[in-house]
């Protein structure tokens, strides 16, 4: 009996972030090491649903950065990094858009429709809702087919509300002429939150935040001022591919985003903790 009554107590004290959030959208990135791991990857996507079923309006971007390095692998190509984005060539860019616009982002649906959630697969063979273009580069740095979003179709991902599904979207735009595109999936969750006037963006990444010492999860900072974040990227505090991330949500704070948080994914219920509680488990970055 006292174990039920503990259980209603949870429930009752979860009523008013439940209202406060009821309606918001709320963007979460998925990437790396995550989609590998995957009991890490059904927590997630059960708290996705229970967000969805309490009334929130959960969007997934996802990224697959890990497996599109095995596929390269497969085919014998090795991958080349320029400063944190892949180089894209037009083999590179058929491999990307199998890995991402198909095989993920089709398991990604149907992992969330067996637990028992409803999902829709937004990509180039289903319905493309981003649109870009080809990413200028400095210094005459050609990277290929990688791109980036100009235009995010809202409509379509806000008419998904309607019948309860959540929008999963690879991180690949399309040219108005057709062209695909490879993105880095950070800045397409960037673009897509901002398009959507998201109360929320949180990046499920592998490690529990920004930390004073990236080796050690105890240095976290758990609220940190965007003047704050450029000054650590500027002291090589922030560096690797957390750079993208911060800058990320640097930009987005910048353009009407409320809120962006860097969580841990591997940690159980981290998505909910972050959102339903006052302290929150990741790094809060503010303007
Ligand atoms: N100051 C820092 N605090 C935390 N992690 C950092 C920091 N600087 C660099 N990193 C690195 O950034 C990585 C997260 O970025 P990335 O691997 O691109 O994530 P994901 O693949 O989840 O998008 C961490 O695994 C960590 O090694
Ligand atoms: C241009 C560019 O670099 N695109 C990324 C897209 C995937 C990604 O960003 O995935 P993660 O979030 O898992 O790292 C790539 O090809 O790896």
């Amino acid at each position: 009996m006292e174990e039920a009554i503990g259980k209603a107590n949870t429930l009752i004290e979860a009523m008013g972030w439940i209202r406060r959030f009821r309606g918001k959208t709320v963007v979460i990135k998925l990437g790396g090491s995550l989609l590998d791991d995957d009991q890490a990857l059904m927590h997630i996507l059960l708290d996705v649903i229970f967000m969805e079923s309490v009334g929130m309006k959960p969007v997934i971007v996802h990224g697959g950065g890990k497996a599109i390095n095995r596929a390269l692998a497969d085919s014998g190509i090795e991958p080349n990094f320029i400063r944190g984005r892949r180089y894209t060539d037009q083999p590179t860019l058929d491999i990307v858009a199998k890995v991402l616009a198909g095989d993920l982002n089709v398991a990604l649906t149907q992992e969330i429709e067996r637990l028992g959630g409803r999902a829709m697969n937004l990509s180039f063979d289903t319905t493309n809702v981003l649109f870009g273009e080809k990413l200028p580069t400095e210094d005459d740095e050609d990277l290929g087919f990688v791109g980036h979003v100009t235009r995010v179709d809202r409509s379509v991902i806000e008419g998904l509300s309607y019948t309860d599904q959540v929008p999963i979207i690879p991180s690949m735009c399309q040219g108005e002429d057709g062209q695909k595109y490879n993105v880095n999936a950070d800045t397409a969750a960037m673009a897509v939150a901002q398009a959507l006037g998201a109360e929320k963006l949180v990046f499920l990444s592998d490690v529990n935040g920004v930390r004073t010492d990236k080796d050690d999860a105890k240095t976290i900072i758990h609220s940190l001022s965007s003047d704050d974040a450029r000054k650590l990227i500027a002291d090589g505090v922030i560096v690797g591919g957390m750079i993208p991330k911060v800058e990320a949500c640097l930009e987005t704070l910048g353009r009407g985003v409320r809120k962006v948080h860097i969580v841990d994914g591997s940690l159980r219920h981290s998505l909910l903790l972050e959102i339903f509680t006052t302290s929150g488990v990741g790094t809060e970055i503010h303007q």
